[in-house]
């Protein structure tokens, strides 16, 4: 059950971007969507969250077309932080974290305790309280980008989408990030570049090549060297970390090719 894409097909100024694309997470997986610039990933998110609509197939929320959905309840159980989140107001940290329970609120406004009480496990799980009354404009970009994933947060989804989001961070707050959304009770899907970082936190990848899925599962069966000359045209080493055995991929140098232009 749970956010279910189900052979979705899409197209965009006469481009096929997505084209049969099934991806169908148990409850509380992780599943990193893999791929070259291009392939396919943020559409794939875009589709997920509601934003756009397949051509043909469908997304599922716990066997249901989101289309027949309202806005509010998907916004209740899907976040989103895509790669351009970002606001031109200045408002808060606190204030940007807030908008996280906006789905949360009905007519005659919403549970005030709760909500703080979300707000509060948010920015400390992302490492914000100490700049929770920081202006937006203040903020380095991996501060941004870790305020974004703490309004998500916040908005106490099931189902979290994530585009790129460790691309603005440093080392230790790309493993706390990743770490804290795998370590959580959610379904996510979390498109990556970093084959490591998904070695590491992705019970499952999707690995996508203009539009169609080329491999899928496990990251130890998928992220081999043939698999990465074959998507992303480089040569790599892929050996079995001993200690925590995970895939671990060593890049090599691509003399070959400025060999071959001279
Ligand atoms: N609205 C649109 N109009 C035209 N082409 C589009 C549109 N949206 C996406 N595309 C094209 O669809 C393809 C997939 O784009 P997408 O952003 O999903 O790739 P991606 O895998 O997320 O790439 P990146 O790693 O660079 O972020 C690209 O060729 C892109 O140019």
């Amino acid at each position: 059950m749970t956010l279910h894409a189900k052979n979705l097909g899409w197209s965009r100024g006469g481009h096929l971007v997505l084209d049969g694309v099934t991806v169908d997470p148990a409850a509380g997986e992780t599943i990193g969507l893999l791929g070259p610039n291009g392939s396919g990933k943020s559409s794939l998110l875009r589709l997920l969250s509601g934003i756009a609509e397949p051509d043909s197939g469908s997304v599922l929320l716990d066997g249901t077309d989101i289309r027949t959905l309202r806005r509010r309840q998907v916004a209740r159980r899907v976040a989103m932080v895509d790669q351009h989140s970002d606001t031109e107001v200045d408002i808060t940290v606190l204030d940007v974290v807030r908008l996280g329970r906006i789905p949360h609120r009905g007519v005659f406004g919403g549970d005030e305790s709760a909500d703080a009480a979300a707000v509060e496990r948010a920015l400390e799980h992302t490492g914000m309280t100490s700049k929770s009354h920081r202006l937006w404009h203040t903020l380095s970009g991996g501060e941004r980008q870790r305020a974004q994933i703490a309004r998500a947060l916040a908005q106490e989804p099931d189902e979290l989408l994530l585009d790129e989001p460790t691309n603005h961070l440093d080392i230790q707050h790309q493993l706390d990030i990743l770490s804290l959304v795998a370590e959580l009770p959610l379904t996510s899907y979390i498109a990556l570049h970093d084959l490591n970082l998904a070695a590491m936190f992705c019970d499952r990848v999707v690995v996508l090549e203009a539009g169609r899925i080329v491999a899928a599962g496990r990251p130890a069966t998928v992220i081999t060297e043939a698999l990465v000359e074959q998507v992303y045209r480089v040569r790599a080493g892929v050996a079995v970390d001993p200690v925590t055995g995970y895939p671990t991929v060593t890049y090599r140098p691509q003399f070959s090719r400025h060999l071959a232009d001279l």
